[in-house]
């Protein structure tokens, strides 16, 4: 467990490796501004003009040398993203540039900052509390547009705030048990019991209401994982660049053309996905292609959705049968490629319903794209169901909150019933305060250094 050295004044590059138009090293602490001015040489000087973007050149102290020209700008603590002193140093954006910027830093004083190190003092000085911190670092990641705006809501404060909300409720509660702990003349009548009872079982549905979320919540962070499976020539692959929008996979008219899984990522929806196109089933005497089949079972096991491919022209198939039987207890959809040759929707519904699957059945065609619209709203239903933009205020994206949220739910059940009981008050505000402190790790308020070195170990560098 790193100890964390406050004093410390941290530096690194804020823009990701690369070249690019231009670069920002980012210091923060103490002596933030004071190598900011060793290294940035202007008309204006930094400590002077807070706040203002001062132009100027990034002299080399060591080496006499001017290192490039650009601009700086100072924020005086606490009126800083990490509450404490900062400069900025906006380079070109070449990585040769932005390393040498740094190590004049370091040379100057400062120490290399470890992943999220930034962010984690805007924790410490009150600027942010942990899950706002998490939904800076959901919103850097974040792959479509549904998870940015999440993960920014929460930057600002709105899962922050409906904790606060739940912690103030369960404040009222203790101290009303407190109190009848205190004072024997204060003892709780039955009626204020049930009352209270009443208002724990309302609060602990809410609790388990916000956890229950992170089902479809995980999906949104992490995307699922979609299969396309089917007989050789079907179209699979023409199906997969059509949902890619590019001709990544080779088509031919010749039956066992992929012979190796190949993915992509894409967005369906609101959804990241990971699609993953594979060899036609069939049996075969090519050892290759055999290989490439073995390939497609695992795939089909491993997917979090199966669209399993049917040719319209060709109509349903007997070969389709073991295909068919795995897909008993998962979550698939049946596609009926090459519609536009003939509709054949009906016959693959009689053939599900022989094996008696009860699937969805969408029709496509994968040339001219008639039916990707309604076949990317099953997969999107199928993946997270109904539930996915009904009525929820929030969604839970991260295991650790979900898993905190059960926790109080769990502590609260037990206050509920023992108080039901009619224990003594002690041992229901047991659970009341396992509760309180259950809620209060998701926003960082217990200050525990290990779930703060967990939380910033999955932050980049520079953040
Ligand atoms: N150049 C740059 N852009 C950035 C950041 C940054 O650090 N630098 N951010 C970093 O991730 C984000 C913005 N976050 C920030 C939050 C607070 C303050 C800040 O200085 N707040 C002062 C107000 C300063 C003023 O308005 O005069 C304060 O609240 O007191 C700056 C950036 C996104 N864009
Ligand atoms: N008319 C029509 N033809 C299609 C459609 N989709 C694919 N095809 C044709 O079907 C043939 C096979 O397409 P692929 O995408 O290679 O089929 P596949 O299922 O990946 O085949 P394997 O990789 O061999 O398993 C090609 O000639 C495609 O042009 C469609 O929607 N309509
Ligand atoms: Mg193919």
């Amino acid at each position: 467990m790193p100890t964390y050295d406050w004093q410390d004044t941290i530096v690194a590059i804020a823009t990701p490796p690369g070249h690019g138009s231009i670069g920002v090293v980012r210091i923060s602490g103490d002596q933030a501004q004071s190598i900011g001015s060793t290294l940035f040489r202007g008309r204006r000087s930094l400590a002077k003009h807070p706040f203002r973007t001062l132009r100027g050149t990034f002299v080399d102290m060591a080496a006499d040398e001017t290192i490039d020209d650009g601009l700086a700008v100072y924020f005086p603590a606490p009126r800083s993203f990490t509450g404490e002193d900062v400069v900025e140093l906006h380079a070109h954006g070449s990585p040769v540039v932005l390393r040498r910027i740094v190590a004049c830093a370091l040379r100057e004083g400062a120490r290399a900052a470890r992943p999220g190190e930034f962010t984690l003092r805007a924790v410490r000085h009150g600027r942010l509390d942990l899950a706002q911190a998490e939904g800076i670092r959901d919103l850097i990641a974040a792959q479509t547009t549904y998870q940015a705006r999440l993960a920014a809501q929460q930057a600002r404060g709105a899962l922050s705030t409906q904790l606060y909300a739940f912690k103030e409720q369960l404040l009222t509660t203790i101290v009303h048990l407190e109190s009848a702990v205190e004072f024997v003349e204060e003892q709780l009548d039955t009626r204020s019991r049930t009352a209270l009872v009443a208002d724990l079982a309302e609060l602990e549905a809410k609790l388990h209401g916000l956890a229950a979320t992170y089902r479809t919540g995980r999906l949104v962070r992490e995307g699922v994982s979609l299969a396309i499976i089917g007989r050789p020539n079907v179209g699979k692959s023409s199906l997969f660049n059509a949902l890619l929008d590019t001709d990544r996979a080779i088509v031919t008219a010749i039956a066992g053309t992929t012979r190796d899984t190949l993915q992509e990522t894409a967005t369906i929806g609101d959804l990241p996905v990971r699609l993953i196109d594979t060899a036609g089933i069939r049996d075969t005497s090519d050892i290759v292609e055999r290989m490439g089949v073995e390939r497609s079972y695992t795939a089909l096991a491993d997917a979090d959705v199966v669209l399993f491919v049917g040719d319209a022209a060709a109509g349903p198939h007997p070969d389709e049968k073991r295909v068919l039987d795995h897909l008993r207890q998962r979550q698939a959809i049946c596609v009926v490629n090459k519609s536009d040759l003939v509709p054949a929707v009906d016959s693959f519904q009689k053939l599900l319903r022989q094996h008696h699957l009860d699937l969805p059945v969408v029709g496509v065609s994968a040339h001219t794209r008639a039916g990707l619209d309604q076949l990317k709203a099953t997969i999107q239903q199928v993946a997270v169901g109904t539930t996915f933009d009904a009525g929820h205020d929030w969604l839970i994206t991260e295991a650790r909150h979900a898993a905190a949220l059960t926790t109080a739910a769990a502590a609260l059940r037990q206050a509920r019933e023992t108080l039901q009981a009619g224990h003594s008050e002690e041992v229901p505000l047991a659970g009341l305060h396992q509760a309180l402190q259950a809620l209060g790790d998701i926003t960082g308020e217990t200050n525990i250094e290990a779930i703060f070195d967990r939380v910033f170990a999955t932050f980049c560098i520079g953040k």
